[in-house]
């Protein structure tokens, strides 16, 4: 089945411009990887993977105005985030020049206005609150704790994409909830959860 076939099957609720914005950015992703090596998913059928795996939270993430994502790298999940909820404003982090300049070129190129790519570490960035605060692949639960300090109220959520290891990184007390898909264990965190 093909990544517009799974998404639909799953009835999320996508800009009419999402698929369309989609394929521009595989292509660019596809070109640029061969020469700057931005992630490790090569093929078609990983990167399809990786891009379901960063947009199927919106079938259970309350409606959001703002949202960062620490260490967005090549795009993922926060930038293909930002194509699934134009809504939202979409704050990328992410520090290594070229995969900063690749999320900034996708930006101007497919116009996502709701885009805001940030070259630093994110322990460097001014504190700002957010709604939601995502990361994938970039380190521990503790540790993303930690770097989210700065971006949170009692009202933020956290989304982190984790493996089935997540169930080793939920400390006693945190109020949180693990959904889970055939490739992934999303951890949701909040006051309310
Ligand atoms: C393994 S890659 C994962 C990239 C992307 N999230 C994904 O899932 O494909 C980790 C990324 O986190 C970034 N990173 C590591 N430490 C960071 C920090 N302190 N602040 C912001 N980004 C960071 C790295 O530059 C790198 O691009």
């Amino acid at each position: 089945m093909n990544l517009k076939t799974e998404l639909l099957e799953e009835k999320l609720k996508l800009p009419d411009d999402f698929f369309h914005n989609i394929q521009k950015y595989k292509e660019h992703l596809f070109k640029w990887n061969k020469i700057h090596n931005l992630t490790g998913a090569k093929d078609e059928k990983t990167v399809d993977e990786f891009i379901y795996d960063a947009v199927f939270p919106i079938s259970f993430l309350p409606k959001c105005k703002n949202l960062l994502d620490i260490g967005t790298g090549a795009g993922f999940p926060g930038l293909i985030l930002a194509m699934g909820l134009p809504e939202t404003q979409v704050t990328l982090v992410e520090p290594i020049a070229k995969r900063a300049s690749f999320l900034q070129f996708i930006k101007a190129d497919l116009e996502l206005d709701n885009v805001k790519v940030v070259k630093m570490r994110v322990e460097e960035m001014q504190s700002e609150i957010f709604e939601l605060v995502t990361s994938r692949a970039v380190t521990e639960t503790d540790m993303l704790l930690k770097l989210s300090e700065n971006f949170r109220d009692k009202h933020s959520k956290l989304l982190f994409y984790k493996g089935e290891r997540v169930y080793d990184e939920v400390t006693p007390g945190l109020k949180h909830k693990v959904i889970k898909t055939k490739n992934r264990h999303y951890l949701l965190i909040g006051e309310d959860i």
